[in-house]
């Protein structure tokens, strides 16, 4: 989370001095102070007009193509670099123990209901299906706006191909519930069509992923943008086998949502502009990231609930063929 301290980012690569001696000064002394540095990722030297990035907690520096896009370091206040993220992570595991111990009943429950049901789906899944699924730790991440159809999608590819459904948003919704310290903040969020910070949703997806047995996982939306994304690679260390995009316009998703009548605070025209603008700035690159990895897979959203199973269908039983 961002403090009131003044930003102390720094991106050498924005250091563009107002003339041409000032340039090369600063250039000369970029070199001088960071010719002996090495990335604190990558162990590599500092290149000039290389983007490059200093942790504002440890203060090591990075080579910006290990850590975090410019784009998304321009619009950070402050760089926690993952070892610092990951310390943040243990201490509000500890600050925080007591309130997850309700928090993490709950979300334990709600796994042990949808495994139960899995086990017993599973049965009636293909047998080659099941067996080639279970050797090895699957992730799947379900993307795609609200209302785009996610939740629907994953109830279905649960009860068919017996996933441990893990939504972001069901798990921040029982944190709400529980009346933790962080309760109140994430409803705040939710009703302003903010995202969570993504310390606390990295620490709820961790637990949840260890206190399941199953190695077949689907992360209903998440990673909803760039911060998200570069913690679950570097300190949650997954990564995801493939990514279901499900493409749907943004009148058909606000038809569906002012529609979905589950009392949610976030569910009102208002709040719903907001999301599908969140939508569109921070999810939608991180959309096209794994595109670039080639791991995104994408449905036609709008389509019935049937014809967009069907389609989901295909694409993960492509990803068990060998
Ligand atoms: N393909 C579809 N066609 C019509 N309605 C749908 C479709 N998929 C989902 N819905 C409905 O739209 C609403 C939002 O779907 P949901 O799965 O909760 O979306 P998300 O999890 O992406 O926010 C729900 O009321 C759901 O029943
Ligand atoms: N990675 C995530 C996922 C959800 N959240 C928050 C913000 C979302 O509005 C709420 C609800 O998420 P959910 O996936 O249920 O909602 P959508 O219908 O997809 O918008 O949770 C988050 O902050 N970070």
């Amino acid at each position: 989370m961002m403090n009131d301290l003044p930003t102390i980012l720094k991106l050498l690569s924005e250091q563009a001095a107002a003339s041409k001696d000032e340039e090369e000064g600063l250039e000369e002394e970029d070199e001088e102070e960071h010719g002996e540095t090495l990335c604190g990722a990558c162990g590599e030297n500092y290149a000039t007009y290389e983007f490059w990035i200093c942790c504002d907690m440890c203060e090591k520096w990075f080579h910006g193509k290990c850590i975090i896009t410019q784009a998304r370091a321009e619009h950070i206040k402050q760089y926690k670099c993952p070892s610092c993220t990951n310390e943040k992570l243990n201490s509000l595991n500890r600050v925080i123990k007591a309130p997850f111990v309700s928090t993490f009943a709950q979300v334990i429950a709600r796994c042990a209901v949808m495994e139960t049901t899995t086990r017993d789906e599973q049965l009636q899944a293909p047998k080659e299906l099941s067996e080639n699924f279970s050797n090895e730790r699957r992730i799947v991440y379900v993307l795609g706006g609200p209302g785009s159809g996610k939740g629907t999608q994953c109830s279905k590819i649960v009860q068919h191909f017996g996933f441990c459904h893990l939504n972001v948003g069901d798990l921040l919704q029982a944190e709400v519930e529980s009346g933790s310290e962080y309760g109140k903040m994430i409803q705040d969020l939710k009703k302003e069509g903010k995202l969570v910070p993504s310390d606390v949703v990295g620490k709820l997806l961790q637990q949840a992923m260890e206190r399941s047995n199953k190695k077949k996982f689907l992360i209903d939306g998440f990673p909803r943008n760039e911060e998200n994304r570069v913690l679950a690679e570097n300190v949650l260390k997954i990564e995801p086998d493939l990514v279901l995009f499900l493409d749907c316009s943004e009148g058909e998703m606000t038809r569906r949502l002012l529609n979905r009548n589950q009392g949610r605070v976030d569910d009102n025209i208002d709040t719903i502009k907001k999301r599908l603008k969140v939508y569109a700035e921070s999810t939608l690159p991180v959309i096209d990231y794994y595109c670039t990895k080639g791991k995104v897979r994408k449905i036609d959203g709008e389509k019935s609930i049937d014809e967009v199973f069907q389609e989901v269908k295909g694409v993960l039983e492509e990803l068990d063929k060998p």
